[in-house]
């Protein structure tokens, strides 16, 4: 038998020039044709590096010194980034992030979708980069010293590290974090100990509505009662403009889901709102909503342009959610069918319609991969077909359904460049052209990059 045998050993020091960026924001490069992973190394670096885990077909190499530096390298702002793990890219430039996501979508059609000359723009970046979650989940845990930590966990660990000010987090998030850990300490509120799964608060999460200006926290608790909550929502209106309502959820059960099916509402109305363009969203604790209002907007007025609609037209929105897009598309639509697989998804769909006085969609709910081929086996022929797959991607008999109904245009929204790439590709085998591609940063100083794709029969 021939042996495969790898040209390295652990431990051992090498030295490679990084050509580009893995899916987690990790340098690649490759040193005698063998494929090095290194946390922290930026395109265009030439390094050195320690191996620390070899596989059959590539390695992981841990930074040792940078010989030639990345001109667009810069300071991580963040104390604890090297920690925290959130963000992937923040040693990197603005606009070399949103160079360096172009080059992601470009690189993916290309190598996985057999693209050629594609004329991918420019990516729609975020005006203000920084501050921009409006969503935030983290845990708060008693350490064997009894000291108090809420933040994150450090990579690759279950050990809470404490973060002051999350340079990402909607300023109100922050402030959330610093009253309750303030309430915590003065009337001494034991965090949970994982271990002896003793204590109260586990997580402490805050919603923002960044075109409303309201705010929510949620204490999700390891048990019923929580004393001094009367104080803790005075502290909060006091400290925090717009502060709204205080939810309780409760969570008893050992598992790494962050809140559990209950909600008691401590002050307040339970829920707050954000607008998207010119609709209102009514957000509870469980509501999923972009965690980016500003560049959804920018994401959902893409779509919209690229279906160009007339008011004749027809439209299926694929993996719909909330029916955001839904709602955007049935704006300039004659009628808009939302799909979507999670029932509470679609209810919010529906009361999102209600509430916006939205008249003209319906939500089916349901695989998009069954539905979509029963909707064009009873007769069903839409003018335009949006989807908004998860990471994975689009099932082949989506696609197929695509191909027997033959909209004049497909509009694809995506999270993950390969998975475009292969569904666009499949499209193409099928008659489709790509007219366009806009890679929107929806997630500044991550290694995420959201796609929008334009295809039209050919
Ligand atoms: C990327 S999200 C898009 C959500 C929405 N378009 C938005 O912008 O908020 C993908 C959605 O597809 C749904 N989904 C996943 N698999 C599905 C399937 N097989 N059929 C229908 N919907 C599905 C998920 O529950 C999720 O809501």
């Amino acid at each position: 038998m021939k042996e495969n045998k790898i040209p390295f050993k652990l431990k051992e020091n090498i030295e490679l020039t990084i050509t580009g960026l893995g899916s987690s924001g990790e340098g690649v490069g490759k040193v005698s044709g063998f494929t090095f992973f290194v946390p922290g190394a930026l395109p265009g670096e030439r390094i050195q590096a320690q191996v620390t885990l070899l596989k059959k077909s590539y390695g992981q190499a841990r930074l040792l010194k940078l010989l030639v530096p990345s001109p667009d390298r810069v300071k991580p702002p963040c104390p604890v980034y090297a920690q925290c793990g959130g963000c992937q890219l923040q040693h990197l430039s603005y606009p070399a992030q949103l160079a360096l996501k172009r080059q992601t979508v470009v690189d993916a059609m290309e190598r996985i979708g057999h693209f050629t000359k594609l004329s991918v723009q420019e990516t729609l970046g975020a005006e203000d980069p920084w501050h921009y979650r409006n969503k935030m989940q983290v845990p708060a845990a008693q350490g064997r010293n009894h000291t108090l930590a809420i933040g994150c966990y450090a990579q690759g660990t279950h050990r809470v590290i404490d973060v002051k000010d999350c340079l990402i987090q909607q300023q109100a998030n922050n402030r959330i974090v610093q009253v309750v850990r303030s309430w915590m300490e003065k009337y001494r509120i034991p965090a949970l100990e994982e271990d002896a799964r003793r204590g109260i608060v586990r997580h402490i999460m805050g919603r923002v509505g960044v075109q409303t200006g309201e705010v929510m926290a949620v204490l999700v608790t390891n048990e019923p009662q929580v004393p001094h909550l009367k104080d803790l929502t005075a502290l909060l209106r006091q400290e925090i403009p717009g502060f709204t309502t205080l939810v309780q959820n409760l969570n008893t059960r050992h598992t790494n889901v962050i809140m559990g099916p209950k909600n008691k509402v401590i002050w307040g109305p339970g829920v707050i709102h954000d607008r998207l363009g010119k609709f209102t969203f009514t957000i509870s604790p469980h509501s999923f909503f972009q965690v980016n209002t500003l560049q959804a907007e920018k994401l959902y007025e893409t779509a919209l342009q690229y279906a160009a609609l007339t008011g004749k037209e027809k439209v299926i929105d694929a993996y719909c959610g909330t029916g955001t897009i839904t709602l955007f598309l049935a704006q300039k639509a004659k009628r808009a069918l939302g799909i979507e697989i999670v029932e509470p998804a679609i209810r919010d769909a529906r009361q999102n319609a209600r509430d916006n006085q939205v008249s003209n969609v319906d939500f089916l709910c349901g695989d998009a991969a069954k539905e979509m081929p029963e909707l064009v086996r009873q007769g069903s022929r839409p003018d335009v077909v949006v989807l908004d797959p998860p990471r994975a991607g689009c099932e082949q008999r989506v696609l197929e359904a695509i191909a027997k109904v033959r909209p004049q245009r497909v509009v694809y929204v995506s999270c993950n460049p390969a998975s475009l790439a292969r569904d666009a590709a499949i499209l193409r085998d099928k008659g489709f052209v790509v007219r366009k591609v806009q890679p929107v940063d929806m997630f500044p100083h991550t290694s995420h990059v959201e796609t929008v794709c334009l295809l039209t029969l050919r």
